[in-house]
């Protein structure tokens, strides 16, 4: 099997997150979810809700599924490393993506969200594509949609091809020769965090030297912006005119008229060039001439992120094999 769906921007503007549309249970209720490989919980907005925390969500209502089964006596709760939380109950159902059907998926239904997930209007809930161990349903933790459907599909593997302000896709099953240019350079990934961990080669900022240092970091689309060692963004914004580390906005923060340098990374001996327009990644208010940076520090979250700001930059082949390896190309 295979299936292919698009990762539409939720907001026109900036790239906050992708949404990607899903049919779950008899008759299918569609919900537009954020397929996270930074997380391994699928959870939903659901009819469990108080009516408080849902502001223009899709909700999944089980009881209008003639295929929906409760999980008695689970219970899941996750808390981001934003601060942004959810917990609810289980219940098991069909769930299609873009073609590709699992029957009985852990569905994850939500009875809380933090208010930074009812603020979301455009976000539904969750799909998490990392690794099974960080699943946080108890007292039996439950399988991601890849691992359920990875036997049944064609290859074990999923791709991304995520766009700047733009809609792209994720496929399943299978790799699409057209949407990617040269070849496919694949790295270990070390599962034992629970994400996609792999390790960089280094870096270049604009046209300068390319750096030949080991960054460990994690293929995250579900975090926005991309979160690297302090050194690594010193030699970024200094070459930004007016750039400064606000406590304010809690990150880099520079004249949104600066000319920004586009940011090289490696993959083994391949380079993935993040461009400048990505960089510049929104006004730290709307319409402020204030804009907050798309590279920002790790240092306090103890852990490199490649969020969306990178990935839309290549084609990404999570490969779910044994032992698994990820896979960037340009575009
Ligand atoms: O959780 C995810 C991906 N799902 C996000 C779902 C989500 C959370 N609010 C959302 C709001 C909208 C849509 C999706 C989400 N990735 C990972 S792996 C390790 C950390 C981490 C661990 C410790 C400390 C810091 C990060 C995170 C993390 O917290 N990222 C978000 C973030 C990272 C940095 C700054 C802000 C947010």
């Amino acid at each position: 099997d295979t299936g292919s769906a698009a990762a539409i921007p939720v907001n026109p503007n900036y790239d906050i997150a992708y949404v990607t549309p899903v049919s779950i249970g008899t008759p299918p209720q569609t919900l537009h979810l954020d397929f996270d490989t930074g997380s391994s919980d699928l959870w939903v907005f659901s009819s469990h809700l108080p009516a408080s925390q849902i502001r223009g969500q899709t909700i999944y209502v089980p009881a209008n599924s003639s295929t929906a089964k409760l999980l008695a006596d689970h219970t899941w709760s996750i808390t981001y490393g934003d601060g942004s939380a959810s917990r609810g109950n289980v219940y098991v159902d069909n769930f299609t993506v873009g073609g590709l059907t699992v029957e009985n998926q852990a569905v994850q239904c939500a009875l809380q969200v933090s208010t930074s997930f009812t603020r979301e209007s455009n976000i539904d809930g969750l799909v998490g594509l990392g690794f099974s161990t960080l699943n946080t349903v108890v007292p039996k933790s439950q399988l991601t949609f890849f691992d359920n459907a990875k036997p049944h599909m064609d290859e074990p593997v999923f791709t991304a091809d995520l766009k700047w302000k733009s809609e792209g896709t994720y496929d399943f099953g299978f790799i699409d020769e057209k949407k990617y240019t040269g070849k496919i350079t694949y790295v270990p990934v070390n599962t034992s965090p629970g994400y996609w961990t792999f390790t960089s080669s280094g870096y270049a900022v604009g046209s300068g030297n390319f750096s030949a240092t080991s960054i460990v970091g994690i293929a995250d689309t579900g975090t926005s912006l991309v979160y690297l060692p302090p050194s690594i963004l010193t030699a970024y914004y200094r070459q930004v005119e007016g750039a400064t580390s606000s406590r304010t906005y809690g990150g880099y923060v520079f004249p949104c008229n600066s000319k920004l340098p586009s940011f090289t990374f490696g993959i083994g001996e391949a380079r993935i060039t993040i461009p400048s327009s990505y960089i510049s990644y929104a006004p730290v208010t709307a319409g402020s001439s204030t804009c907050f940076g798309g590279l920002q520090s790790s240092s306090s979250l103890g852990i490199n992120i490649w969020g969306d700001v990178a990935l839309k930059a290549a084609f990404v082949v999570f490969h779910g094999g044994n032992p698994p390896t990820i896979g960037w190309a340009k575009k």
